[in-house]
């Protein structure tokens, strides 16, 4: 399997954000995507996941574009996720949205029972970005964009969200996109980097 961009280009208004970008993950591959702050990082993962279309350029899966239809098996991660549940839901149903939860990745990734019956905004940022990861990680998954996913947490819960990605990631043989500022996280998690332009 293979996440493939070729060619894509995308403006907000008249501002040109992405240029002309090939680029490819293969499932179980990790790789970083590095690059200054607004040089369009989280708008590419948008675009892989198909949350903005290219303006020219095609995003596919083995050849075939993505189904708009149905769990996206391209899912992403934000850095922010308050901004991605929702609020009048219970965390339950929002863990369920992906599906009958698989407990033993609920463990690894530290999400204690208590927590289920909770509101959102009854979970400390780092709780809730674990139910985050979780929903994220639905049977379905071929590839994960990880928009810095860690970059708000401390680096024990970093440690631990980070350890039980990769180690589902390697058994699924998933693809993983990890965007971080933090230069020391990406060299270690990845085997290889692409480099979004710098000089806008
Ligand atoms: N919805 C939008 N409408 C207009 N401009 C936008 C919109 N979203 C983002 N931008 C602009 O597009 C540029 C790229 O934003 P993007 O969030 O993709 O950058 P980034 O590389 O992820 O930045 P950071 O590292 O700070 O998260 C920024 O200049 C931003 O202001």
């Amino acid at each position: 399997m293979r996440l493939e961009a070729k060619n894509v280009s995308f403006h907000y208004g008249k501002e040109k954000i992405i240029e002309n970008v090939d680029f490819s993950l293969e499932q179980g591959e990790i790789v970083g995507l590095a690059g200054p702050s607004g040089c369009g990082k989280t708008t590419f993962c948008k675009i892989l996941a198909g949350y903005e279309n290219p303006h020219s350029g095609t995003i596919t899966i083995n050849g075939l574009s993505i189904p708009k239809k149905g769990y996206n098996p391209v899912q992403l991660i934000h850095q922010h996720p308050e901004k991605v549940v929702n609020p009048r839901w219970k965390m339950s149903k929002i863990l369920s949205e992906a599906g009958v939860p698989d407990t033993e990745l609920l463990e690894s990734l530290g999400i204690k029972d208590e927590w289920l019956t909770r509101w959102p905004n009854e979970l400390s940022g780092g709780e809730l970005q674990r139910f985050c990861v979780a929903r994220a990680l639905g049977v379905n998954t071929q590839f994960l964009l990880a928009d810095e996913m860690t970059t708000m947490l401390d680096a024990i819960t970093q440690a631990q969200i980070w350890h039980a990605v990769l180690e589902i990631a390697k058994r699924r043989n998933i693809g993983v996109l990890v965007v971080s500022h933090e230069r020391k996280l990406v060299e270690k998690l990845c085997s290889r980097v692409i480099q979004f332009n710098t000089n806008k």
